[in-house]
């Protein structure tokens, strides 16, 4: 299998001078299409940071992520930004859905972002609600959802634009143990139907050792 991923010796500091912070301190890694991928640690590790890099919504200090054999970072503004919108979905803890949208626009944003005729984007979105099961619920907006529904909807925007790679940080954290169940049974199943690669943060065990591959984070670094 090929290398989806492949990371060197990534560094990223905040601040400077006496207030400077190394959060990644020399990761390096390589992810096969397809693989799922466990990130584990305890808080302040730095997983979130390597998640943001990663998924190009922040830049290294130094180091070199190639995906699909691309180095990503020496695209430039425009570039980066229809990139990312084009090759990877993220699912975060709190879904970060627009409050005054129904559950179908918020599902179809990226596409519309990236240019996609809303004609062409509502079947798309749609069918995408339907497979994490919320046909019933395309014109609830968020507010009128439960936070498992919601987070089925971020899910479904993550995918709407058939990322290759789908960042989740903690996608269930603010959910009940049996929603959580729900969720991540969604998202094998998801993984399973697409060959979706997924890397996925987490702090619950059983979520962890769905995942083919366990990485642990120790203070910055892989241990
Ligand atoms: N923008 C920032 N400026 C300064 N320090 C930061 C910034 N972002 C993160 N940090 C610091 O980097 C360290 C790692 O943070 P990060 O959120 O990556 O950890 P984490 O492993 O995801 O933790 P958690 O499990 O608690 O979410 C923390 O000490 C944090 O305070």
């Amino acid at each position: 299998m090929s290398n989806l991923l492949e990371v060197s010796d990534l560094y990223k500091s905040y601040g400077s001078g006496a207030g400077k912070v190394e959060v990644l301190k020399g990761i390096s890694l390589n992810v096969t299409a397809g693989e799922t991928i466990a990130l584990v640690g305890a808080s302040g590790a730095g997983k979130s940071t390597l998640m943001h890099v990663l998924g190009t919504i922040d830049t290294p200090t130094s180091g070199v992520v190639k995906f699909d054999g691309e180095e990503i970072f020496k695209l430039g503004g425009a570039a980066l930004a229809s990139f990312r919108n084009l090759s990877i979905g993220f699912v975060f803890q709190f879904h970060h859905l627009l409050p005054e949208f129904t559950a179908l626009e918020n599902a179809m944003m990226p596409l519309l972002i990236g240019g996609t005729k809303r004609s062409e984007a509502e079947p798309i979105a749609a069918g995408l609600l339907r497979d994490v099961g919320l046909s019933h619920r395309l014109t609830h907006k968020p507010g009128e959802l439960s936070g498992g529904e919601q987070q089925r909807v971020a899910i479904a925007r993550a995918l709407v634009r058939s990322p290759k790679l789908l960042l989740a940080d903690e996608p269930t954290g603010n959910l009940d143990m049996k929603t959580s169940d729900e969720v991540h049974d969604l998202l094998m199943d998801i993984h399973v139907k697409r060959g979706l690669t997924l890397i996925i943060v987490t702090h619950n065990e059983k979520l962890a050792a769905k995942m083919a591959r366990t990485i642990r984070m120790v203070d910055g670094r892989i241990s």
